[in-house]
C-alpha cells in the first residue's frame, strides 16, 4: 500500500505539485490523468525519489521513502518510461536481468526469470533473449521495458506514459497485456497518462490533476457519473461519457443466462468484449439482441439493446 501525504514540489518560483494526498491499496491500478504540465510526472518521480519533495511524505507499506537510500528504494520500485530507455549495447537478456544482477541473484535464477518474463509477454525466449533493442519493434521494446521493470519482483510499478509512442493498435494490445499481467501478478501500479480513454479502460482508481492540484480521486465509473464541476467535468466530456461508461463493463457482467436455443441469424459477441463493442455490433447489424459466447465458442447467454441502454444512461 502506498500513501502520499500533503506532497508538494516547488521548482524555483514554480509550484509543480501543490499539497496532494492520496492512497493506493495493494494490487490496485491507479492512473494519474491531466493535461500537459499539471504535475503528473513530478508526482511519480517523487515516489521513487528521482525528484526530492519540497514538502510532504510518501509511505510504502508504512515505510517513509526518505528513510531508504534512493538506489535501494529504486530496486524495490519498477519504473517504465515512454521510449523505453533500454540499454542499446546490451542484449534483451542483459537488459531484463539488470536489477537482479545488481541484487546479486545467481545466474541460473536470472536466466529462469528472464525466460519467465519473456514468455509472460508472449515473446519467445529463444528468439529474443540474445537480440539487441534496435532489432525489436517499438511494441516489442516496450514489452521488454515492462519486463525489465518487473524483473526483481518490485512491490510497486511506476509507469510514465509507457505506450505514448505506439500506434493505436499496438497500444491497445499492450494495454490488454499489461492488465492481464497485473491481474496475474497482483502488482500495484501507478501510471501517468494524458489519455482519459486509457485511464478509464485500465484503472481501478483515477486521480485527476490540474495545475499541480489533485481535483478528484475516484473509480472510473464514479468519475464518469459524478465528475466534480469545472476541469474534471470538461475532461470527462459531454455525451460521449455514455460510451465511456459502456467501455468499462464486460458483456458477461450484464448478460442474461441462455434462455433459448442459439439461432444462426442472431449475431454473436464474446463474453469478455466490452459493452461499447456490443453496442457497435448491435447498430452495425441492426439487431436488437446478441448471443454471448465464451472463450470456447459456447453460447452462454444474451444481451439486448435495452440492457446496454440502461448501462450507458445517466444514473
Ligand atoms: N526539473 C524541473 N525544473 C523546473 N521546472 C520543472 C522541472 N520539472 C518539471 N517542471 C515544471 O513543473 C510542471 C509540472 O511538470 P510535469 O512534468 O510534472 O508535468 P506533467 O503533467 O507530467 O506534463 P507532461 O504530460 O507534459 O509530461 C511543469 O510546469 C514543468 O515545466
Amino acid at each position: 500500500m502506498i500513501e502520499v501525504k500533503a506532497l508538494s514540489k516547488q521548482f524555483d518560483a514554480q509550484i509543480a505539485v501543490n499539497d496532494i494526498s492520496f492512497r493506493v491499496d495493494h494490487g490496485q491500478f491507479c492512473m494519474l490523468v491531466g493535461t500537459s504540465g499539471c504535475g503528473k510526472s513530478t508526482t511519480l518521480r517523487m515516489i521513487n525519489r528521482l525528484i526530492e519533495p519540497s514538502h510532504g511524505q510518501i509511505l510504502i507499506n508504512n515505510q517513509d521513502v526518505t528513510t531508504l537510500p534512493p538506489e535501494q528504494l529504486r530496486r524495490r520500485i519498477g519504473y517504465v518510461i515512454q521510449g523505453v530507455g533500454l540499454f542499446p549495447h546490451r542484449t534483451i537478456h542483459q537488459n531484463i536481468g539488470t536489477v537482479p544482477r545488481l541484487l546479486g541473484w545467481k545466474k541460473a535464477d536470472i536466466d529462469a526469470r528472464v525466460t519467465e518474463l519473456l514468455t509472460l509477454f508472449k515473446l519467445d525466449a529463444a528468439t529474443f533473449a540474445g537480440k539487441y533493442p534496435h532489432q525489436l519493434s517499438g511494441g516489442e521494446q516496450q514489452r521488454v521495458g515492462v519486463a525489465r521493470a518487473l524483473a526483481a519482483r518490485p512491490e510497486l510499478l511506476l509507469m510514465d506514459e509507457p505506450f505514448g509512442a505506439l500506434d493505436p493498435l499496438t497500444r491497445e494490445l499492450l494495454q490488454d497485456e499489461l492488465l492481464r499481467v497485473q491481474k496475474l501478478l497482483g502488482i500495484t501500479i501507478i501510471m501517468v497518462t494524458h489519455d482519459l480513454e486509457e485511464a478509464v479502460k485500465m484503472a481501478d482508481v483515477i486521480a485527476v490533476m490540474d495545475k499541480g492540484e489533485l481535483l478528484q480521486l475516484d473509480s472510473p465509473e464514479t468519475l464518469l457519473r459524478h465528475p466534480r464541476e469545472g476541469f474534471v467535468q470538461s475532461l470527462v466530456g459531454g455525451l460521449d461519457r455514455s460510451l465511456r461508461l459502456l467501455a468499462i463493463k464486460q458483456v458477461s457482467q450484464v448478460m442474461t443466462p441462455l434462455q433459448q436455443q442459439p439461432s444462426p441469424s442472431v449475431p454473436s459477441i464474446a463474453a469478455n468484449a466490452n459493452l461499447r463493442d456490443a453496442m457497435a455490433l448491435l447498430i452495425w447489424e441492426r439487431a436488437e439482441q446478441l448471443q454471448v459466447v465464451d472463450a470456447a465458442g459456447k453460447h452462454i447467454g444474451q444481451v439486448t439493446m435495452h440492457d446496454l441502454l440502461q448501462q450507458g444512461a445517466r444514473a
